[in-house]
């Protein structure tokens, strides 16, 4: 298969874990002989100190043209003065924008050796297998913004049409699963959340065989550490889902360990981990690359329809963990550099197998 895939590095330790995801990527290719053609733009931080723009144009446009577009993060220290008048992360909300991408799924797995390290007790993570799936392009992230001497506000507005979209998705994915979405609000006080409460109720009727339940958001960020196992889908606004996302990745061991894939009506994506630039760590070769590497497999997977290659990534990714080759933030000593190693190791030895057989 031939696809042109735009790559994104973006700054702090999104050029160090989106090489790593590349190398995965090109390894897939040579073992299937895909055509993969990576073409690298500016975005965020080094895109403003490159053409002022947070978003050049040159960017929108090839990702626009693109199968599909792999990002490793946006922003830091450099570009967070508030006088700062271009935002890095301004630049990735238009690129979501301009993609169309509405629905931001993060799976949640936990392998058992990152959960040996997590501070949530063991029997409460077997069988924890989420799924968000996060309003993306709507709600405060995109409001109007005001701000004055005296005081600032961000509008928080959805249309049922922003609501409705993400949450089909969330019920089709739904049915693939274990049949259970969980509906993330705060309907007991904001107006966009009785909408999407309602809107809910209303899309769930066309879904009779998955069943639905609401939840407030602020008991919902305490029941995802005290009863992770009991959730399957969880859909939620855009601010929400970012938070509760990085709550998670608690359960996950490490935010360095999770992947998305951003996705609109068609099959174009755009894939990025879940975490930032990570500025404290940048450039020391210690950044955890997992989450980058298996957004390439979600890549594969949605953009792609390479469901195979995707889970050979997936579980080149186990048999590291398996090995207990670590990351730092996973409490070992392996860097960027040796993980990707391990992976790619993991992978020909896998093709090696199946070649044998
Ligand atoms: N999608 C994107 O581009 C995102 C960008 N950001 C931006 O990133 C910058 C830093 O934000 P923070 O709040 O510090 O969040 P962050 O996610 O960059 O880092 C939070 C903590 O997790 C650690 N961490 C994150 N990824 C890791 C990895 N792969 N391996 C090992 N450790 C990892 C960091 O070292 C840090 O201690 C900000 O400018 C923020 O706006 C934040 C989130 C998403
Ligand atoms: C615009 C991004 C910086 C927001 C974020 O933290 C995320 O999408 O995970
Ligand atoms: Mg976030």
């Amino acid at each position: 298969m031939k696809a042109n895939l735009v790559l994104l590095p973006g700054d702090g330790i999104g050029p160090e874990t989106t090489a790593a995801a590349v190398a995965v990527l090109r390894a897939i290719a040579t073992r299937h002989a895909h055509d993969f053609v990576f073409t690298e733009h500016a975005i965020g931080g080094c895109a403003i100190d490159a053409t002022g723009a947070a978003l050049p144009a040159a960017t929108r446009a090839a990702c626009l043209q693109a199968d599909a577009v792999l990002l490793g993060a946006v922003g830091g220290p450099k570009w967070s003065d508030p006088a700062t008048p271009a935002r890095p992360e301004q630049g990735l909300l238009q690129l979501r924008a301009a993609l169309g991408v509405f629905a931001n799924l993060r799976p949640v797995r936990v392998h058992p050796r990152a959960a040996a390290l997590s501070p949530i007790k063991p029997e409460r993570l077997a069988g924890v297998d989420l799924l968000f799936v996060r309003e993306l392009t709507g709600g405060s992230y995109f409001g109007a913004r005001t701000r004055d001497a005296a005081s600032a506000s961000d509008e928080c507005r959805y249309t049922v049409v922003e609501i409705e979209r993400v949450l089909r998705r969330a019920f089709d994915l739904a049915r693939g699963r274990r049949g259970r979405v969980t509906s993330i609000d705060k309907a007991n006080v904001l107006e966009t959340s009785r909408l999407w409460r309602e809107t809910a109720v209303r899309v769930a009727a066309d879904y009779p065989d998955v069943v639905l339940e609401h939840q407030l958001v602020d008991s919902m960020a305490m029941l995802l550490l005290t009863r992770p196992a009991d959730y399957d889908v969880l859909v939620t606004e855009n601010l929400f889902g970012d938070i509760l996302t990085d709550e998670a990745a608690v359960l996950a061991g490490s935010l360095g360990l999770l992947p998305s894939a951003s996705l609109g009506d068609g099959r174009r994506g755009l894939y990025e981990p879940i975490h930032g630039s990570a500025p404290d760590i940048a450039g020391r070769g210690v950044a955890n690359p997992i989450g980058s590497i298996l957004s390439a497999a979600l890549l594969l997977r949605h953009s792609l329809g390479l469901e195979s290659e995707a889970r050979e990534i997936e579980v080149a990714v186990d048999a590291v963990l398996d090995a207990n080759e670590l990351p730092r933030d996973l409490g070992g000593q392996a860097g960027t550099q040796d993980i990707t190693a391990a992976v790619l190791a993991a992978l020909a030895h896998s093709h090696a197998a199946q070649a044998a057989a």
